[in-house]
């Protein structure tokens, strides 16, 4: 056996209330419901409510939270300015983790020596706000487009499909992102989470924390698979080209995006719910080849690997199918993310303490003199 746990696998980093994952039996909670419950029942409001408050809201703590959240959409001018002047080739990751730093800029109560809750959690909502105008802004901007006028009688779904397309987005679409939304909230302890908490551990500020987790998102082996899968089955192209293509990819040892789980053993449990969004979007569209596709790929990788599709594998064509630009499918995931990150920000904060793991060192044990410069 190891001697350490590389990639600190089955390492309890921390205890948390906030998402349960059993990775042997496929199952998802947050705060004790079941994700299938919550996407049955509940809006992604709903769902940044309990993540924040550890219960869920009633009617009109749910109105004046929402009521919250609508105003605090827009942006500094500042910011604005920034998301109008960046390259139009530029990564929308790259552009909100940017973009959110600089809010920091602007925010007093991130300047804080002290960890105040109250402050945290009023920033932890502004974020939530503002990630999706971020995204939506600087997509607007590089279209040539100006951003449409911010609104608050939208909920967090339509608003961000709205700023997009300059249009209020039918309820069939608006209720396929809310519920894209719900599915990506939290999740354990996966990288851009724990990114978020090593960092606020050391008494940095809010701001640097989701900094720190959008970079740790964006990467192509936790949230930017989503973007892979897409472009995946575009280099695919056909459903005929795919078991070729799939064992080209198995023999170069190379990773399939989309398939695949650290935790999960078994299937991930919101692939299901995006699945059956994907199919129905496809349908509805005429284009069932992406999702035909999909699923052969999702088969070999389950008869040769034993390997399953996590959630980026079907969110890809959900996304793709409402019409999503490519590069948005990761800041989307953000967006719903942050709602998960804050709550984690917040929680490390009310029992805090460094994360500071050893390292097996590796290098040479016999100290040598360091040689004059001239001679090395
Ligand atoms: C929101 C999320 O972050 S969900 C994950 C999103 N990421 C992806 O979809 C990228 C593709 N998947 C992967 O790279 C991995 O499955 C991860 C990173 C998600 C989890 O990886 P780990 O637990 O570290 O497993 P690791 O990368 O060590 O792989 C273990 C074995 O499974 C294989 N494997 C794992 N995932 C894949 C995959 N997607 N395609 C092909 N082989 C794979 C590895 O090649 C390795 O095989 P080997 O033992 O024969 O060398
Ligand atoms: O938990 C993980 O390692 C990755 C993941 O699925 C997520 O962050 O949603």
């Amino acid at each position: 056996m190891s001697e350490y746990a590389r990639g600190l696998e089955g390492v309890i980093a921390n205890e948390s209330s906030l998402s349960n994952v059993i990775g042997n039996i496929g199952e998802l909670s947050y705060v004790g419901y079941h994700i299938d419950e919550l996407v049955k029942n509940c809006s992604y409001e709903e769902v940044i409510f309990l993540l924040h408050h550890n219960r869920l809201p009633n009617q009109s703590e749910l109105t004046a939270f929402e009521k919250g959240l609508r105003s605090d959409r827009n942006l500094p001018q500042q910011v604005i300015d920034f998301l109008k002047s960046a390259p139009k080739e530029a990564s929308p990751m790259d552009v909100l983790r940017t973009a959110v730093s600089m809010l920091g800029l602007y925010d007093d109560r991130a300047a804080i020596g002290e960890p105040d809750l109250d402050k945290n959690a009023a920033i932890a909502l502004s974020l939530c706000a503002k990630s999706a105008t971020i995204v939506a802004a600087f997509h607007r901007f590089r279209s040539g487009q100006e951003l449409p006028e911010i609104r608050e009688d939208l909920t967090e779904a339509q608003h961000f499909l709205y700023l997009i397309n300059g249009e209020v987005p039918s309820d069939t679409a608006a209720r396929i992102l809310d519920v894209a939304l719900i599915l990506h909230a939290d999740h354990g302890m996966n990288a851009s989470t724990f990114s978020a908490r090593v960092t606020i551990a050391t008494l940095s500020d809010m701001y640097s924390a989701i900094t720190a987790a959008i970079g740790t998102l964006k990467g192509p082996l936790h949230g930017g698979a989503n973007e892979g899968v897409i472009h995946m089955l575009k280099e695919i192209g056909d459903l005929d080209k795919v078991d070729e293509w799939v064992e080209g990819k198995l023999s170069r040892k190379e990773k399939i995006m989309g398939i695949g789980h650290r935790v999960y053993k078994v299937l991930d449990p919101r692939a299901p719910h995006l699945r059956r969004l994907a199919i129905q979007l496809t349908e509805e569209l005429g284009e069932p080849k992406w999702i035909k596709m999909s699923e052969r790929i999702a088969e070999i990788m389950r008869e040769r690997k034993k390997l399953e599709a996590n959630v980026d594998f079907y969110s890809a064509t959900v996304y793709y199918s409402l019409g999503i630009p490519t590069d948005l499918f990761t800041p989307i995931f953000a967006i719903s993310r942050t709602s998960g990150w804050t709550a984690h920000v917040l929680e490390q904060l009310r029992d805090n303490r460094l994360y500071r793991p050893l390292t097996k060192y590796t290098g040479p044990k016999t100290l040598s003199p360091v040689p004059p410069i001239a001679s090395r």
